[in-house]
């Protein structure tokens, strides 16, 4: 495993020499889970840019543009929730968050949490989000021929992983917790896809010829503009020559979600940590809104570049922390030399965005949230979006959602801690749950799926 710890290194290797550093580690819990159409977790290759390819062509810069007005009315709405109830902030940030996905990937307007469509796609991205790191655990690390070889007389168990050992074999848990969560993952990429079959005008051969029907459940031409509805009608109308399968919108569809939901929270929650420690930013940052766009209305897109300090404080949120801290782990495709030090063919190599962010060679007291140090010439951060061949494919998205949900919420509001019986404030801890993206949320916590609940389809 090599870490790179500067972004130099990162730029170098996984951006100039990308040829042969943009492959992933296999992952059999993510595999086990129901996220093998997941190009998250794709080996490069043809697959890969396929699927790559789908996301760019919704997600590029110019794209995007069509999706602002979905994202400001979510920041409308998002303004709305936290004045009626400013206690489950938390839970309002991540509607907001969901909602965009939601709009955008499968053209559902969600306007509360007891929608059973949140459920079914939070479900799922709880399970991606708590299970064992992917890459890094007993189940994905060790093949089973490295340590079983000499024990076991079958062959067929001298290759293949621990997955394949019983459920109370030391060190097979994140294999028993993946087969758990399959149904909950299955049922989002089944129930979300229906959803949009059931809106649309006709099923065609193909479609009909390709998806379940769901019984009872007749089109109603209500479906509105959606990545799944593009890809949809795309099959309806070419059939065999579609480049993308059932199998890859489905996949593609949930990757969106899953990968584009819970980061977008998580980053909109650490701007709220930062705001409470840090009080002296969030008022120069109001003051500028005030200056600029009065108190008449909520900021818009178009007001970006005239609010320079408010720029300099959504980059300081992705710098101070960072949500996806480590990125998602690459795997050198061939045997190489950088800077004298041999990287062998199969390498993981991980960008450590976290350690980058916090580099005292680039950034004066990296710990200290301190949106001003760009003004002083201090370069925005890099590598939030991760680098090269495998770059965020959702950061234009992304990075518009985190800036309208800043600029609404600091236009209405001011964060502050409570204050504790002594009246003094009770001021929070910079601590996070680890995993691929930082959560502030407890774990431990019962959670009741809607799987569960097998009547959910019909
Ligand atoms: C603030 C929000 C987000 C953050 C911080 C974030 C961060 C990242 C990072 C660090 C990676 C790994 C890149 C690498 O391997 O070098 C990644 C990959 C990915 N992201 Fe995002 N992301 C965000 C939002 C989104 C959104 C909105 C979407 C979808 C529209 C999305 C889709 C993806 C996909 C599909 C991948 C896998 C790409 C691949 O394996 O080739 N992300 N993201």
């Amino acid at each position: 495993m090599i870490i790179l710890n500067s972004a130099q290194a990162c730029i170098d290797l996984l951006e100039k020499r990308s040829a042969i550093y943009s492959d992933r580690a296999p992952s059999d819990v993510m595999m086990l889970m129901g996220w093998e159409n997941d190009m998250a977790f794709f080996p490069y290759g043809k697959r890969l840019n396929l699927h790559r390819k789908m996301l760019t062509e919704s997600f590029n810069h110019e794209k995007c543009k069509d999706y602002l007005p979905y994202q400001t009315l979510e920041a409308t709405r998002l303004v709305q929730r936290l004045l009626a109830n400013p206690e489950k902030f938390d839970e309002h940030i991540n509607l907001f968050a969901t909602a965009v996905i939601l709009r955008i990937d499968y053209g559902h307007d969600l306007v509360s949490r007891d929608d059973p469509y949140y459920k079914v796609v939070s479900d799922a991205g709880y399970c991606s989000s708590h299970c064992a790191p992917p890459g890094s655990n007993l189940v994905d690390l060790l093949p089973i021929s490295s340590f079983m070889h000499f024990l076991l007389p079958w062959p067929e168990l001298k290759v293949g992983s621990v997955k394949y050992l019983p459920s109370w074999f030391p060190g097979t848990y994140p294999a028993t917790q993946a087969r758990f969560f399959r149904p909950v993952v299955d049922l989002m990429h089944d129930y979300t896809l229906n959803e949009v079959k059931r809106q649309l005008v006709s099923y065609g051969y193909h479609i009909r010829t390709c998806f379940l029907r769901v019984p009872g459940r007749e089109a109603e031409g209500t479906a509105k503009e959606s990545f799944l509805l593009t890809h949809l009608e795309g099959l309806q109308r070419e059939g065999k020559d579609y480049p993308y399968s059932v199998e890859d919108i489905k996949g593609a569809g949930g990757v969106i979600y899953a990968a584009g939901a819970d980061t977008t929270w998580s980053t909109i929650l650490i701007f709220v940590l930062a705001m409470v420690l840090y009080p002296e930013a969030q008022a120069e940052a109001q003051d500028e809104i005030d200056r600029v766009i009065g108190p008449d209305r909520l900021p818009e897109f178009q007001d970006r570049t005239s609010l320079p300090y408010l720029e300099c404080l959504v980059q300081e949120t992705y710098r101070w922390n960072n949500a996806v801290p480590i990125g998602v782990p690459h795997r050198s495709m061939a045997d190489d030399i950088y800077n004298g030090m041999f990287i062998p063919k199969g390498s993981v190599v991980v960008a450590n965005t976290r350690g980058i962010t916090l580099d005292e060679d680039i950034y004066q007291n990296p710990r200290t949230f301190d949106p001003s140090r760009y003004l002083r010439g201090e370069p925005y951060p890099t590598g939030q979006f991760g680098f090269g061949r495998r770059i965020c494919p959702g950061r234009y998205l992304a990075d518009s959602s985190v800036w309208i949900a800043i600029a609404s919420i600091l236009a209405e509001f001011t964060i502050s801690p409570l204050n504790g019986v002594n009246g003094a404030p009770i001021l929070p801890k910079e601590e996070f749950i680890s995993g691929i993206t930082r959560y502030v949320e407890n774990p431990s916590k019962e959670r009741k799926f809607i799987s569960d609940n097998n009547g959910w389809l019909d």
